[in-house]
């Protein structure tokens, strides 16, 4: 494989394929896969074992090593790059997917590349790598529609009442549960309009596209530099108020909730514990802080430290996930909840969604404030089958949670994605 230094380009998803866009985007940087050229999937598929990221990590690790790496720029997403999407639950009916496509534009803080992935023996062009790269117009306007799903609202109380029920018994102290809303899209639709309005609407958001799961998350699981690892934990939310002084009540009020607090604590707890055996100096702020996006407040956790086993991106994807932050406390007794109380298979949704490189740097983030299209065959598809969507939003569930509102704040969460169908 070759990597080459190119001007950057102004519009990376210009460059991506419409109906099935392979993207990894936060505030215009990122990398994307190009066109039409044909990526080699990774597929874990259901059944195959009980540790999914270790079967990939290790499937990586070989391709990796194989692999003939010309690459002078050294940057994070260039080189040997691989786009991951696992699912959620080890059981779940859906595949985990790696996929590595053959050609790779990318662009971070100004600098530009272009990346060719090519069998052994396969000649790569020389000069002008950037020749024959074509922008793709945007097609049509379209929205879909997104309507229940297989968890109704009612439902989806009576499942935290459940819960409550499962915490006060002492079986749990914190199980995330979520729920679905299920619908179409026309055929056809240029899926990159979403992935770009996601994009313009949430820049602080990790905004991605991973077959067919595509969604603006905020919440990093893990990422991997040069030896550094970084992870942001996110738990505890309020909706935006509607002006700027009940912006204010309303998070200062999330500041100071004890259930917010406790709620978090448990998220940023399980970070640490999966990452020290893979650290040193690993160390995060006492006090969360409040990070603000345009539909909601969370309380949010940094962590960072340095990597002291030489364990990939992909690696540490498999030691933290799930994080409290999605599954709950304690997480084995927490899965066994969300298995009885949530009546659908979560899929690719709370899982791992990133990339990792030839060298085990990586960017992975938790895949929230998303949607599963169904993409799968896409390529052989008639333009006018419409496509299957579902989204999922969730909440954590803790001694102190109102059914009511955590139904609420499932509803924000689906924000980002109900708007950009709309
Ligand atoms: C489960 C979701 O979000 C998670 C749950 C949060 C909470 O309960 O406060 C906050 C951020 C995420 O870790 C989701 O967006 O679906």
């Amino acid at each position: 494989m070759q990597t080459r230094e190119i001007d950057p380009v102004e519009d990376l998803l210009a460059y991506a394929h419409p109906s099935t866009p392979l993207a990894w985007l936060r505030r215009g940087d990122g990398i994307v896969a190009v066109g039409d050229a044909m990526p080699t999937f990774i597929r874990i598929p259901a059944g195959t074992a009980s540790m999914r990221s270790a079967m990939m990590a290790d499937a990586w690790r070989e391709l990796a090593d194989a692999a003939e790496i010309d690459d002078p720029m050294k940057l994070p997403g260039t080189g040997l790059v691989g786009f991951g999407a696992l699912t959620f639950d080890e059981d779940s009916a859906s595949d985990s997917v790696l996929i590595v496509p053959s050609v790779i534009l990318g662009k971070r803080k100004g600098r530009g590349w272009i990346t060719r992935i090519a069998p052994a023996g396969d000649d790569l062009p020389q000069d002008r790598p950037d020749a024959t790269l074509e922008r793709r117009a945007y097609g049509a306007h379209w929205a879909g529609t997104l309507g229940p799903g297989q968890q109704s609202p009612n439902g989806y109380q009576a499942s935290i009442r459940a819960a409550l029920g499962r915490i006060g018994a002492g079986e749990i102290s914190k199980v995330v549960l979520a729920r679905d809303l299920a619908g179409t899209v026309p055929g056809g639709s240029d899926l990159r309009r979403l992935v770009r309005e996601l994009s313009s609407g949430y820049p602080d958001t990790w905004t991605f596209a991973v077959d067919g799961l595509i969604g603006a998350s905020p919440e990093t699981l893990v990422t991997v530099q040069d030896g550094t690892v970084t992870a942001r934990v996110l738990a505890g939310t309020i909706g935006r108020g509607a002006d700027a002084d009940e912006d204010n009540v309303v998070s200062a009020s999330l500041s100071s909730s004890v259930k917010d607090i406790d709620e978090h604590e448990y998220a940023v707890q399980s970070v640490l514990i999966s990452l020290r055996p893979h650290t040193r100096a690993l160390a995060s702020s006492e006090q969360p802080f409040l990070l603000k996006l345009p539909n909601l407040f969370h309380l949010a956790t940094d962590v960072e430290g340095e990597l002291s086993d030489g364990a990939s991106a992909l690696d540490l994807v498999g030691a933290l996930h799930p994080t409290a932050a999605v599954a709950g406390t304690p997480t084995k007794a927490a899965i066994a909840a969300i298995r009885e109380l949530e009546p659908f298979d979560r899929g690719r949704y709370a899982g791992p969604v990133g990339w990792v490189d030839g060298n085990g740097n990586g960017e992975w983030a938790i895949a929230l404030r998303c949607a599963q299209f169904e993409v799968g065959s896409l390529r052989g598809r008639d333009d006018d089958e419409t496509l299957g969507v579902t989204a999922y939003a969730g909440a954590g569930i803790v001694a102190a949670s109102n059914p009511e509102t955590e139904l609420l704040e499932t509803r924000v969460k689906f924000r980002p994605l109900v708007d950009a169908l709309a």
